[in-house]
């Protein structure tokens, strides 16, 4: 792949009223359940990022017919939960883990065998934690050493339900296992140690499916499904993917003067971590004409500069901001005093290791960032640096979070091996430009 580099100048401020792409969360899972309905469904705001479209191309090599996206509508012609072909080739993710957890959940129920493989980031995450599951459900799972990618997915069409206990804080794990769940015989029941992102629950209702949930205690939730039942296709609005506005909630936070508003954003309160945790350094963020769409309720948000504070981030916050870490970092560099994470020790796994792969890009900028097995400890101030030289890991976020530091940086900072930016954030470049970041693309 070629290495596009970010060079991002100094300072700037960010006004206006801008529009961020689709959810990437619910764009994969309107392409998955959009498949499986019976009828068609008309999907709107679809993110035209690699991520989604590696799920929208995996569902065509398995026979359904998808139109789009274009300007962001998919029409997806539903096969029904029986009527999946096998692919005749190894359905490439690409760079995304999303698609290869929930995939691993529906291929397990098919009749056919099938292999999932993805790029050289997703290839190092781990794939134990569906395999696991889906292996007591019934599947027949090969995986490289370790349970790492490619999968090798020999499904049944006699599933068995269970009663899983998620070992871990993940959405993905979660939604794998209900999907699953849709093809087994009886009640699959599914428990989180603290709430995560319920997109798959709220579609699978409005595709007519029940799911039950509710609260065991403080943090801990349960999921129902039964298996057996039919989806009935419907039309989904997919609104902004707050982690996508998460960049300029920051950047417009950390730079003097600015006054932003970022349309139509989803806010899911399972989402929500980043509003919450800039609001508890000081950030100046209003939620405007909330309404809801599709299911989802949705904002626009109004970020106006601020001077932020560090914190001490409350682990419950972590799985309702997950994504958002690397910018949140960003933040805690421009705040005065220290911000400590702890608890987010899943940063580790994403796309990149999110944890030292920061530290060592805000360390590079002259800021005093020091990780810990789960977490960071940063001491905001002044950069320093009289030049950076980044590089993203395979990870869209890092680029992303870094272009946003050059806000407060003193010198230029260059960012290699950013056209990952695709994956969540197509338009990216071009659309920070137009609020005031000084940000260009290039091909090096
Ligand atoms: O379910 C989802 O759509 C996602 C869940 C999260 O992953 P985990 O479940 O691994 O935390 C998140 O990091 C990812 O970007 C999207
Ligand atoms: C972790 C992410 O995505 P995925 O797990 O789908 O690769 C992300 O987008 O930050």
């Amino acid at each position: 792949m070629k290495n596009i580099r970010f060079i991002v100048q100094p300072g700037g401020k960010l006004s206006g009223r801008i529009r961020v792409p689709g959810d990437k969360s619910i764009s994969h899972r309107s392409i998955m359940l959009g498949s499986l309905a019976e009828g068609v469904t008309e999907v709107t705001g679809f993110l035209e990022g690699e991520d989604a479209l590696a799920t929208l191309k995996a569902f065509q090599s398995m026979g359904v017919s998808i139109s789009g996206p274009n300007q962001g509508k998919v029409i997806i012609q539903g096969v029904g939960m029986k009527g999946l072909k096998q692919p005749k080739e190894a359905l490439n993710m690409g760079n995304s883990g999303t698609s290869m957890r929930l995939l691993s959940g529906i291929v397990a129920g098919q009749d056919f065998t099938c292999t999932l493989t993805g790029d050289a980031s997703l290839s190092k995450r781990p794939m134990k934690r569906v395999i696991d599951p889906l292996t007591q459900m019934g599947a027949q799972i090969t995986s490289q050493d370790k349970g790492l990618p490619p999968l090798t997915i020999e499904g049944s069409s006699q599933l068995k339900a269970i009663d899983y206990n998620l070992p871990m804080a993940s959405a993905q794990v979660k939604s794998c296992v209900l999907l699953a769940g849709l093809y087994a015989e009886g009640e699959t029941r599914v428990v989180e140690p603290a709430p995560t992102r319920d997109h798959t629950e709220r579609m699978l209702r409005g595709f007519g499916y029940e799911v039950t949930s509710r609260k065991l205690d403080d943090l801990a939730t349960e999921a129902r499904i039964t298996g057996g039942g039919k989806l009935t296709a419907t039309q989904i609005d997919v609104p902004s993917d707050i982690s996508s506005a998460a960049f300029f909630m920051v950047a417009a936070s950390i730079a003097p003067g600015s006054d932003l508003v970022i349309e139509h954003v989803g806010i899911n309160p399972t989402r929500t971590g980043i509003i919450d945790i800039l609001k508890l350094m000081g950030a100046d963020i209003l939620l405007e004409n909330e309404r809801e769409v599709g299911g989802e309720p949705v904002a626009d948000i109004h970020v106006r500069a601020a001077q932020l504070e560090g914190v001490v981030i409350p682990e419950h916050l972590v799985p309702l901001a997950i994504d958002e870490f690397p910018v949140l970092f960003v933040a805690a560099s421009a705040a005065q005093g220290q911000t400590v994470l702890t608890g987010a020790e899943e940063l580790r796994v994403k796309e990149s290791d999110r944890i030292q792969v920061m530290a060592d890009a805000l360390q590079a900028v002259g800021i005093d960032a020091q990780p810990t097995p789960d977490g960071m400890i940063i001491t905001g101030g002044e950069q320093q640096a009289q030049s950076a030289a980044i590089i993203s890991h395979h990870d869209h976020r890092i680029s992303m979070a870094m272009t946003v530091a050059g806000l407060r940086a003193v010198a230029p900072i260059a960012i290699d091996d950013c056209a990952n930016v695709n994956t969540s954030f197509p338009g990216f470049v071009s659309l920070a430009q137009s609020v005031g970041l000084m940000v260009t693309a290039e091909e090096a």
